[in-house]
């Protein structure tokens, strides 16, 4: 299987899809080592831990293990800045948050409406059945989920080094016109039949117009299969999200809020650079609930410089008074090239203490299990079934698409006669992106295929992250000959993880426990190597077929 890195399979817009070779376009994978590093918690590449094992498996979400066993291998190569510039444009529509008057309630047209009302009744009876399992009839490669990336903020977080813009202007209806063709020839490249969820993240997707959301919608239900249950999540920004806004996304077909409150202590907001108070952020947090009732999500940080694990446990107490039925705790990850790093590198700031991290993660999830919520993932918890489906499809190594600046994707572009699964970074740069969806339909500026070997070990790494874990039938999914108990039922050095109780191999498949669950990147120190090790082995003696 080749390991390389395929060229853009662009076309100009109207032709026939088929890969083709696009010179000046390749070889950006300065760009794309940056952008692969910027989404929180994103297992790293850990020369210790793996030969092959790629950077850029891509969103993990959450941080694994505060813990210092672990710390090692999660940070080993975590030195990226992505640019963070403005874009040229004379937008009569500045991002001021608020929308211009009545343009918040501008539908594309009937169909989105009658989607959208089908999706509220729909999701009623979704969530009586509990989320986080597949149930459509389609094999795995027709069906996918869908990532929407809003690039551009108010203003730029001391911390935060994702793909992001801070515009004077956003040309919002050409932006629009290009997601909207992206994801027609990204669903038509790859012959996805069906989506299953759709997730507008950023930057801040809650500064886009709800009609930009409606059109992306409309066009996915035009192209495929838009189940009415299908999960649809908006991140909201506490002061880019009033009331009156947040019903206007759910008109457009949102029916679920990502809220990033990060803190709800104003001296840490501000050290963060937000633009918003505790006050806004629970103020946005009520009316979510209210609109989205069951739906809602929060985003809580933990492991910033000075902060002390008493009154950020309080914090997280607090927090259980007002939020829903979802949170994420995303431990402080100190990226080079922003404000935080800067400072703390000056002496500004201290640098985070990461035992203190540690302790605030291993309280901060005993006081949410009280509380009700199931730790279905390193860094989520739920209650009342209300886990993301979107993001469970990451963890499953389900495909999904990725339309916007920066998007990551894995899918089998089965539309251009692809067979083998690739992960697909699209152009960081706004405008260079827009351009280039003009041009040829999509902004995809690496394409890597994935041999056999890197996709089991993204099974592994990814399906661990959950409280599932791996089960066999899951793991045969991807690999029907070599079972997780080929791979891992005869070694010593499993096994003394099992005897210590971090890991648990049986009948019904390979997972973390609980305190396994917080050290998971030193326990993929043991069983990446473990897999590639076995691999090589069959590869050397081949089980005859039949
Ligand atoms: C990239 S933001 C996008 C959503 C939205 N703009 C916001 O700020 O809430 C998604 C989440 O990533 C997390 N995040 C961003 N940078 C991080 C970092 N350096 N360390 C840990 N978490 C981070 C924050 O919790 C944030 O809510
Ligand atoms: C940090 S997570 C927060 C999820 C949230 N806690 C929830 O439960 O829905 C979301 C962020 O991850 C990044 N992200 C998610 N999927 C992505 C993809 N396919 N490509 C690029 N970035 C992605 C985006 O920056 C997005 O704002
Ligand atoms: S608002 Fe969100 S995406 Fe924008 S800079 Fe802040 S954390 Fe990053």
């Amino acid at each position: 299987m080749g390991q390389g890195t395929l060229p853009p399979d662009r076309v100009p817009k109207g032709g026939q899809l088929a890969a083709q070779p696009s010179p000046g376009l390749q070889g950006n994978q300065g760009q794309a080592a940056a952008v692969s590093a910027s989404v929180p918690g994103r297992w790293r590449r850990s020369p210790e831990a793996s030969g092959s094992f790629r950077a850029s498996l891509d969103v993990a979400l959450g941080h694994a293990a505060p813990l210092p066993s672990a710390r090692a291998a999660h940070r080993s190569d975590c030195a990226h800045a992505v640019p963070c510039g403005r874009v040229s444009g004379s937008d009569p529509a500045p991002l001021t948050g608020r929308p211009a008057a009545g343009r918040a309630m501008a539908l594309p047209g009937f169909r989105a409406r009658a989607w959208a009302a089908a999706a509220k009744v729909a999701q009623r009876r979704r969530r009586a059945e509990g989320a986080g399992r597949s149930r459509s009839p389609e094999p795995g490669n027709q069906r996918a989920a869908l990532y929407v990336h809003w690039p551009y903020c108010e203003k730029r977080c001391s911390y935060c080094n994702f793909n992001k813009y801070i515009p004077r202007g956003v040309e919002e209806a050409a932006l629009r016109s290009c997601l909207v063709t992206e994801a027609q020839t990204l669903l038509r490249l790859s012959g996805v039949r069906r989506v299953e969820s759709v997730f507008f993240g950023g930057g801040t997707p809650s500064l886009a117009s709800p009609h930009t959301v409606a059109a992306i919608l409309e066009a996915v239900a035009q192209a495929t299969h838009l189940p009415a249950d299908c999960e649809v999540t908006l991140e909201a920004n506490p002061t880019s999200a009033p009331g009156s806004r947040l019903s206007a996304f759910g008109a457009a077909g949102v029916n679920r809020l990502s809220i990033g409150l990060q803190s709800l202590d104003d001296t840490e907001l501000q050290l963060l650079g937000r633009t918003h108070s505790a006050r806004d952020a629970l103020q946005t947090l009520a009316e979510a609930r209210r609109l989205f009732p069951g739906r809602v999500s929060v985003d809580l940080m933990l492991g910033l410089p000075t902060q002390q694990v008493g009154p950020w446990l309080r914090q997280l107490k607090e927090l259980l008074r007002h939020c829903d039925d979802h949170v994420s705790l995303y431990q402080l990850s100190l990226e080079r090239g922003t404000t935080l790093f800067t400072q703390v590198q000056q002496g500004v700031l201290p640098a985070p203490d990461p035992e203190l991290a540690a302790e605030m993660y291993q309280e901060g999830r005993a006081v949410l299990g009280q509380a009700g919520f199931r730790q279905y993932e390193v860094s989520n918890f739920a209650r009342n079934g209300a886990l993301s489906t979107h993001n469970w499809t990451y963890w499953q190594c389900g495909q999904y698409l990725g339309i916007g600046p920066g998007a990551h994707g894995r899918f089998v572009p089965q539309g251009a006669g692809g067979q083998v699964r690739e992960a697909r970074i699209q152009t960081l740069e706004p405008d260079i992106w827009m351009k280039e969806v003009m041009l040829y339909g999509h902004g995809t500026r690496k394409r890597t295929p994935l041999g056999k070997l890197e996709l089991l070990e993204e099974v592994l790494a990814m399906g661990l992250r959950t409280d599932v874990g791996i089960t066999h039938q899951h793991w045969q999914q991807f690999e029907p000959q070599l079972t997780l108990w080929d791979v891992f039922g005869a070694s010593k050095e499993v096994d003394t993880l099992l005897e210590q109780g971090l890991l648990r191999l049986d009948h019904r498949g390979l997972r973390c426990s609980w305190e396994g669950l917080a050290v998971l990147d030193s326990l993929l120190l043991t069983l990446l190597p473990l897999l590639q090790e076995v691999w090589q082995q069959r590869a050397l003696s081949p089980v005859p077929e039949g």
